[in-house]
């Protein structure tokens, strides 16, 4: 195991890289928590978690609304939560993102903690403090940006993932090699054998770098007014046809993350043969790169995109593979352009 720390604005995140969730008692006293735990984790799981008090999410993306939020808060007041309560959140980024919303607004805030058990929240959702739910066709609509006391990486819960949930990790790996690592781009390229089959070395590093570049990312800019936006590449679109197909949120970032490599070629010099590189290295890591949506209904929902402002919206373009701009894009310039997709 190795313990790191994280300083942001709030507060200091402690980080337990590689720990036992059955170690979770050194962390937090079960008297004074409640875990919220995925309903399918604490089916394959939850014999590691015996001594504690839970509450079980339901799987899936549709969960993460209004009235599951309003189901938890009658659970925090009929077990009699205080405000020193610490709520554990145990499960993919649904379950980590309602967590850390509910335990930022329940009685104005108690304590909350993680143990991200899906890739893509190891890698990405339990890290730099965006805790929020979807409202409607909206994602992430209501939310605020509060930091965990910590978080504990269990790599070995991640032996029990089905194949897709895998692959739709690899999608924000993927997006942190296109905006800030080069190197990282070429090792998931050389090293896609043992990443899809979790070699256990080749794992640990991928989480840890990720950890790293994004924990680095929000320290300078925890509150997105800047570099924060880069973590954003990819999303823009995808979030629209996330909801517009029903998708995974790694598949979507996926199919986002190339139409904005397409995007940056036309508008930012970026060399189409990186557009094609990063097109299949997506494709190699089993996820979707074309988009069957409507384009007047991507369209509709990106005007909502919390990067807009007025009548532009600060997209995420790529300059080259391991640098990422934001480019301030009118609507209509967007809307012209995806038209000529
Ligand atoms: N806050 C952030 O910074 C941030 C970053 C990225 C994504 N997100 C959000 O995260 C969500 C996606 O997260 P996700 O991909 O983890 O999806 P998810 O939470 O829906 O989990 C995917 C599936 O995996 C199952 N599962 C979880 N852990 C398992 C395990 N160890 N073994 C077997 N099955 C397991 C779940 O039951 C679920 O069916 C989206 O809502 C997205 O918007 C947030
Ligand atoms: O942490 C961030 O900042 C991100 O943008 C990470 C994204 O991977 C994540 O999907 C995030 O929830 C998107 O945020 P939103 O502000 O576009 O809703
Ligand atoms: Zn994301």
């Amino acid at each position: 195991m190795r313990a790191q720390q994280y300083k942001f604005s709030q507060q200091a995140v402690d980080y337990y890289l590689g720990e036992s969730i059955a170690q979770l008692k050194q962390y937090a006293d079960p008297q004074r928590s409640l875990l919220l735990i995925d309903e399918n984790v604490n089916r394959l799981h939850g014999d590691k978690l015996e001594g504690w008090q839970k509450v079980t999410i339901p799987s899936g993306e549709e969960y993460k609304d209004l009235k599951v939020f309003q189901e938890i808060v009658d659970a925090l007041i009929r077990l009699e939560a205080d405000r020193k309560t610490m709520l554990i959140g145990i499960g993919g980024g649904v379950v980590t993102d309602l967590t850390g919303f509910v335990a930022s607004v329940y009685m104005r805030g108690v304590p909350f903690a993680f143990v991200p058990t899906t890739l893509l929240a190891q890698v990405d959702a339990s890290i730099g403090g965006k805790n929020g739910i979807n409202y409607g066709r909206y994602k992430n609509m209501l939310g605020i940006i509060r930091q965990p006391v910590f978080i504990l990486f269990d790599y070995d819960l991640l032996r029990t993932l089905p194949e897709d949930e895998w692959h739709n990790g690899f999608a924000e790996v993927i997006k942190y090699a296109c905006i800030q690592d080069a190197s990282l781009f070429d090792f998931l390229e050389q090293k896609r054998d043992q990443a899809l089959s979790g070699d256990p070395e080749i794992l640990s590093y991928l989480v840890e770098r990720s950890v790293a570049i994004k924990s680095g990312i929000v320290q300078e800019d925890e509150f997105e007014s800047g570099s924060r936006r880069w973590l954003n590449f990819g999303h823009t679109i995808g979030h629209a046809v996330e909801k517009l197909e029903q998708i995974a949120h790694g598949k979507a970032v996926a199919m986002g993350m190339v139409a904005a490599s397409r995007l940056s070629q036309r508008l930012n010099g970026f060399p189409e043969a990186d557009t094609v590189r990063i097109t299949r290295l997506i494709e190699s890591y089993g996820l979707p790169v074309k988009i069957s949506s409507n384009t007047e209904a991507v369209y509709n929902l990106l005007r909502m995109d919390k990067k807009r402002e007025k009548e532009f919206i600060h997209f995420i373009l790529l300059k080259q593979v391991g640098e990422a701009v934001t480019v301030p894009i009118p609507l209509e310039q967007l809307k012209a352009e995806l038209e000529s997709f």
